[in-house]
């Protein structure tokens, strides 16, 4: 994965050149041109199945679905892949026929990529999620069969927050029914139940990247904040945690969402959550949809008990952008939920900003492209962390052998029994779970050599997937 500086440093070259294209004798430079220099070029790969075949990077096939960003486009195609893109997702059984053939994927939050999908993909060595949540792909079973998995965990975070204390402010004023009013005709100047928020509660559920965050702005704001959390975290300002969900719904004025979609946090909010909260009070929610229980939110706002609610995420939400997709078929619920006073609704997009996902294009297609090119897999959210130095491409007779295995006794004897007769330069090994990935540069090898390794390393009881690079 890139470092913080790294990617940095390329949002700066890129808006630099974003700038500068548009003016008078500007010159022309790719934005990501600093980051090709440290990849690779003259790479060899095989998996699993493959006969041992050298190819280059011309060889690379990535699929990139849901409107991945410029950036990440450029540095693909700097690389040489062959790259697809794709504006919005693909349902079901369009995605297995074009997953069989790919090496790597670019996804965003919607595109399913299940157990079912992945055993056919054959040839896939990574997936790329252009985002921060991962439920969407089947982690586990990606490592079973080889195939390493990277996000940016934090690129689109201050995005949301942002988003976030917007929809608090807004819910305060009632601002989404007054200015609907008025696009309408209506003039309509109250200010019964519209409030500051200076003074008010916010409690927030899930203090990580994005509720720490909003933390901080919400404090800027004068709001005093709560936040629950399973693990203890150090608060920020004079936030302060709170030991139970149950404490912090009596004591807020708004209560956000920030935690990730599991088993834990299904229905997190449903009936007796709503119950317990304070009369007139506010919920938010730009986590996943399946956090809040909405037929549930829709009695308790018509009840009276929660004054408005700010939605960015739902259980089903449309696979691409376009008029009427958003329904009672896909949510039976929707025209009584859009039928109701101060509820704010917005297409997932709370990390959708220029800022966000350039961002994200970067660091996701530089992880991406480091683990194809160098089989790098600091970063990865399913794989054991390994890595060494680059390959030294200048070295004659080198070769980077990527080794995933199960994770059982016996296996380093055995691999470097298979590599004794040459010299290892360096050898890098870890595991996570049942996984293991052991990663060895080997000098003297010769053409010949190299189909003897692979055949061995491909005979041995607990493999999962040999890549070999030279
Ligand atoms: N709407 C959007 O566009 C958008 C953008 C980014 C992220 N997200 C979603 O927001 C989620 C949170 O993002 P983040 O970057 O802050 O994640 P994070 O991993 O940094 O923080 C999540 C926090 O939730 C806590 N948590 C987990 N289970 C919990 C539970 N049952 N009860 C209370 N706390 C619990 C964790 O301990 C952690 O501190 C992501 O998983 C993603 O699904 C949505
Ligand atoms: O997980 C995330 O980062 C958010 O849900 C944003 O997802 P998106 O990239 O599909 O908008």
């Amino acid at each position: 994965m890139a470092s913080p500086q790294e990617i940095d440093n390329l949002q700066k070259s890129f808006q630099r050149a974003a700038t500068l294209s548009g003016s008078p004798g500007a010159v022309s430079t790719s934005p990501t041109q600093s980051f090709m220099n440290t990849l690779p070029r003259r790479i060899s790969v095989s998996k699993q199945t493959k006969a041992l075949k050298p190819f280059s990077t011309g060889d690379i096939k990535i699929l990139l679905l849901e409107n991945v960003n410029q950036t990440a486009i450029e540095i693909f195609n700097e690389q040489g892949y062959q790259v697809e893109v794709l504006k919005g997702s693909l349902p079901e059984d369009e995605l297995i026929e074009k997953i069989k053939d790919i090496h790597a994927i670019g996804i965003r939050s919607k595109t399913k990529l299940t157990e079912k999908v992945l055993r056919h993909a054959k040839n896939l060595v990574v997936i790329g999620c252009f985002c921060i949540g991962t439920n969407q792909v089947d982690l586990d079973y990606a490592a079973k069969i080889g195939t390493a998995v990277f996000n940016s965990p934090f690129s689109n975070s201050r995005s949301v927050a942002e988003l976030i204390m917007a929809e608090i402010v807004s819910l305060a004023r009632q601002l989404g029914d007054r200015s609907i009013e008025l696009h309408t005709g209506t003039w309509n100047k109250v200010s019964a139940k519209c409030w500051e928020v200076r003074g008010k509660t916010l409690g927030i559920i899930g203090y990580g990247h994005i509720g720490s965050q909003l933390s901080v702005l919400a404090e800027a704001f004068g709001m005093h904040v709560l936040y629950y959390d399973i693990v203890t975290i150090m608060a920020l300002g004079t936030a302060k945690q709170v030991s139970t969900l149950d404490e912090l719904l009596n004591k807020s004025d708004f209560v956000t969402c920030h935690v990730p979609e599991t088993a834990e946090t299904k229905n997190l909010l449903s009936a007796p959550q709503f119950a317990a909260m304070k009369d007139g009070s506010y919920v938010l929610n730009a986590s996943r949809g399946t956090v809040i229980d909405i037929p549930a939110l829709i009695q308790a706002i018509k009840a009276n008990k929660i004054a408005g609610a700010a939605l960015d995420v739902y259980p089903n939400e449309p696979g691409k952008n376009g008029a009427g997709s958003f329904n009672d078929d896909l949510n039976s619920w929707t025209s009584e939920l859009v039928s109701l006073p101060n509820i704010i609704l917005t297409p997932h997009i709370g990390g959708s900003t220029e800022e966000a996902q350039s961002a994200i294009g970067i660091e996701v297609a530089a992880a991406l492209s480091k683990y194809i090119n160098e089989g790098n897999s600091v970063g990865s959210v399913n794989f054991p962390e390994v890595s060494l130095r680059s390959l030294d491409l200048d070295q004659e007779n080198t070769v980077r052998v990527l080794y995933i295995h199960h994770n059982v006794p016996g296996v380093l004897k055995t691999v470097n029994n298979i590599l004794s007769n040459h010299n290892i330069e360096k050898q890098f090994s870890d595991s996570n779970g049942d996984i293991a990935y052991l990663m060895a540069d080997i000098s003297s090898v010769n053409q010949s050599d190299i189909k003897e390794i692979y055949d061995q390393l491909n005979e041995t009881e607990y493999k999962i997937s040999i890549r070999l690079l030279y």
